[in-house]
């Protein structure tokens, strides 16, 4: 056998290196998802088996993408962001039969978001009732902004008396923050609206002006429904379908969004205070908590109940934008 000279043995050992370090490089730049993609990729393919894993992590390596950390708006830590009495990070939906999504059947008043139509990323947070987290839906200026046109404007809460009541006051210690209305034709309020309006499915114009909330010290909103439930407020031609509430601060302790009845526990005792069962979410500024108040069909949801729980340290800021539809 003829042996090879020294230098073409190198020459073969540089080519082998080199086709080894390209084919890796040509498997990074082909598999490996970009740093904003990341999420949105691999949520689209756990969507398909109708499992909605809530948390797809940031790979260690990669570029900060909330305010200097690494860690992902999804990256959910109980105690810091929500307490649940369920694992979030494990919510599934219900069966396709149920599901709702395809938009196909027309007697269907709206659509559920869907993990895989969607124009933005979200969570699932519960599946009944039907609760999402929309992260980073707003920037900082647009909060900032609905906060300095609210802040001169502000007035006592108020809550809309039953039909047959005859307590007919509308200021009640069930709700004791203050707000205003913020418009929604023009402006940051359109703006905002028009944009979520969008990602869920809903024809422009479909909302009721914004409401704009602040809660100080010890203010809160005891849990309530938000649809107007007829055999208590008469009849409706139209009717709160969804719910949207923006976070426009994040609060230093307390102030909770709060859902007694997630993840589909319906408990017998009426609870409007205790801020413990269920799912309490913190505001965190610029996020967007969406739940649904009535199923697709119509149907009214009464798990839907929820309320603020009582700030403890600092602002709470919201928003509210309530979706609506025909009721006939
Ligand atoms: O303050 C919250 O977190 C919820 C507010 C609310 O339920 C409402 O405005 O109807
Ligand atoms: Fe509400």
């Amino acid at each position: 056998m003829k042996s090879v000279s020294p230098r073409v043995r190198s020459n073969v050992l540089r080519l082998v290196i080199f086709a080894i370090v390209a084919s890796v490089m040509m498997f990074f730049l082909l598999f490996a998802p970009s740093k904003h993609d990341t999420t949105w990729q691999a949520r689209r393919a756990v969507s398909d088996v109708k499992t909605v894993n809530a948390v797809v992590s940031n790979p260690k390596n990669a570029a900060p993408l909330v305010n200097g950390t690494t860690k992902s708006p999804f990256d959910l830590v109980k105690g810091e962001d929500y307490f649940a009495d369920y694992d979030i990070h494990n919510v599934r939906l219900p069966d396709a039969g149920e599901d709702y999504d395809d938009g196909k059947n027309p007697k269907w008043k709206f659509r559920y978001l869907n993990i895989t139509t969607a124009n933005r990323p979200f969570i699932w947070l519960s599946a009944k009732p039907r609760i999402a987290l929309i992260p980073n839906f707003l920037s900082d200026e647009e909060c900032d902004s609905m906060i300095s046109i609210a802040s001169p404007r502000l007035e006592r809460s108020q809550v809309v008396p039953f039909q047959n009541s005859k307590n007919k006051n509308t200021v009640d210690e069930v709700r004791t923050s203050s707000q205003t209305w913020l418009d929604v034709t023009s402006g940051v309020g359109k703006q905002v609206a028009d944009r979520l309006l969008e990602m869920l499915h809903f024809p422009p114009g479909s909302s009721e002006m914004m409401q704009i909330l602040r809660y100080q010290t010890d203010q809160k909103y005891d849990a309530h429904n938000d649809y107007f439930d007829p055999r208590l407020y008469g009849p409706q031609a139209t009717n709160r379908a969804v719910t949207a509430f923006l976070y426009l601060s994040t609060v230093e302790e307390g102030g909770h969004t709060w859902f007694p009845d997630a993840d589909g526990k319906k408990h017998e005792q009426w609870d409007f205070k205790s801020c413990k069962r269920g799912l309490g979410y913190k505001p965190k500024k610029g996020n967007v908590v969406v739940f649904y108040d009535m199923m697709p069909n119509g149907d009214y949801d009464p798990l839907s109940l929820h309320g603020g729980c009582p700030v403890k340290k600092g602002v709470k800021w919201g928003g509210t934008l309530w979706l609506r539809v025909d009721t006939k």
